[in-house]
C-alpha cells in the first residue's frame, strides 16, 4: 500500500491509498523539527484507534518546506524499509515536464494537483488551492504545468492585519451578512472576504482572458467550499486533487520502473 504525505506550510496530511480507495486521512500541524520518531508514534497512534491494518510499502511525498523532507525520508527508510518518491527531486519523475522559466521550480503541490487535474479533466484547467499562500495552478491542454498565480492566503492575510494593526483583533473567516460591517469584526470579515472572492474572480477571468481557450476550473483546500457559498466561483471542488495527483505520479513511476 502507499502512504502519500502532502507537506505544506501549515500542517502536513498523511493519506493511505490501497490502490482504490484513500483507508484514512491523518493531520498534524509541519514542524521541520519533527523526528522520524515522532511521526511514527503519531502515525501508529492514529492508525489504531482507527482500526486500520496497512502494509505500508511504497511512500511518496511533497513538501513545500524543504527543511522537513531529511525527516520524512528517515521514517520512510526505517519504519517502512522504503526509499520514498520525493515530487520535484531528482529520481522521481512526472508524466508531464512543466513549462516554466529555466531554473524555476515550482511548488510540488502544485505539480501534483496540474498531475491530478490532468487525470481527472484532461487538461486546460486552473487550480485554485486555499494554502497557507492560495495558488491559482494553470494546466495546458497536454497535463503540463504552465505557471500560474500565487497570492497570500487567507489566514495569512487575517494574521498579518491582526499582528499590523493594534486594534485589530484575530477573527476567523466566515462569510459576513453584509458588506458595509458596523462592527470591527464585521468590517474584517467584510474585507478579507469579499476581498478574496473579487480577487479570486479577478484573477480566473484574467488567466482565462490570456490562455485564450475555455478552461475549466477546480477549486481545493479546506477553504474553496467557504468562497462557494458567495458566488459560483468553480466549476468544481475537489478536497483531494493534490493527494490524487500523489497517486498518479506513483503510478506513473512504478510503470516506468523507478
Ligand atoms: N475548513 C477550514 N476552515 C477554516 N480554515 C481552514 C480550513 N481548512 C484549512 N484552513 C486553514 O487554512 C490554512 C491553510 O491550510 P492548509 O490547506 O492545511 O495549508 P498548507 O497546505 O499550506 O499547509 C491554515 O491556516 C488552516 O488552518
Ligand atoms: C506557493 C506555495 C508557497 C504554496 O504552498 P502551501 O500554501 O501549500 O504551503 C508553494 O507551492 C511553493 O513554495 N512554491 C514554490 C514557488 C513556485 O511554485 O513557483
Ligand atoms: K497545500
Amino acid at each position: 500500500m502507499l502512504l502519500a504525505i502532502d507537506c505544506g506550510n501549515t500542517n502536513t496530511v498523511f493519506s493511505i491509498w490501497d490502490g482504490e480507495k484513500f483507508l484514512c486521512t491523518l493531520r498534524t500541524s509541519t514542524h521541520h523539527a519533527r523526528t522520524a520518531d515522532a511521526y511514527f508514534t503519531w502515525y501508529s497512534t492514529l492508525i489504531n484507534h482507527y482500526g486500520i491494518r496497512a502494509q505500508i510499502t511504497d511512500v511518496i511525498i511533497s513538501s513545500t518546506v524543504p527543511r522537513v523532507v531529511w525527516n520524512l525520508r528517515v521514517f520512510a527508510d526505517r519504519f517502512f524499509d522504503c526509499r520514498p518518491l520525493v515530487v520535484g527531486k531528482p529520481g522521481c519523475g512526472l508524466p508531464v515536464t512543466p513549462r516554466v522559466d529555466q531554473g524555476t521550480q515550482p511548488g510540488p503541490d502544485r505539480l501534483a494537483n496540474a498531475v491530478a487535474a490532468f487525470d481527472r479533466h484532461g487538461g486546460n484547467v486552473v487550480v485554485v488551492d486555499f494554502g497557507t499562500a492560495t495558488n491559482f495552478d494553470v494546466v495546458a491542454e497536454d497535463g503540463a504545468y504552465v505557471g500560474g498565480v500565487i497570492a497570500p492566503g487567507v489566514n495569512l492575510s487575517l494574521e498579518a492585519l491582526h499582528s499590523g494593526a493594534a486594534a485589530l483583533p484575530h477573527v476567523d473567516i466566515s462569510q459576513p451578512d453584509k458588506v458595509i460591517g458596523t462592527n470591527t469584526v464585521g468590517c474584517i470579515q467584510s474585507g478579507v472576504f469579499w476581498g478574496y472572492t473579487g480577487l479570486i474572480e479577478g484573477i480566473i477571468s484574467r488567466i482565462k482572458a490570456e490562455y485564450g481557450a475555455p478552461m475549466k476550473v477546480v477549486g481545493t483546500g479546506g477553504l474553496a467550499p467557504l468562497f462557494e457559498q458567495g458566488d459560483h466561483l468553480f466549476d468544481t471542488i475537489e478536497d483531494d486533487l493534490t493527494m490524487h495527483g500523489l497517486t498518479v505520479i506513483h503510478d506513473y513511476n512504478k510503470e516506468q520502473g523507478a
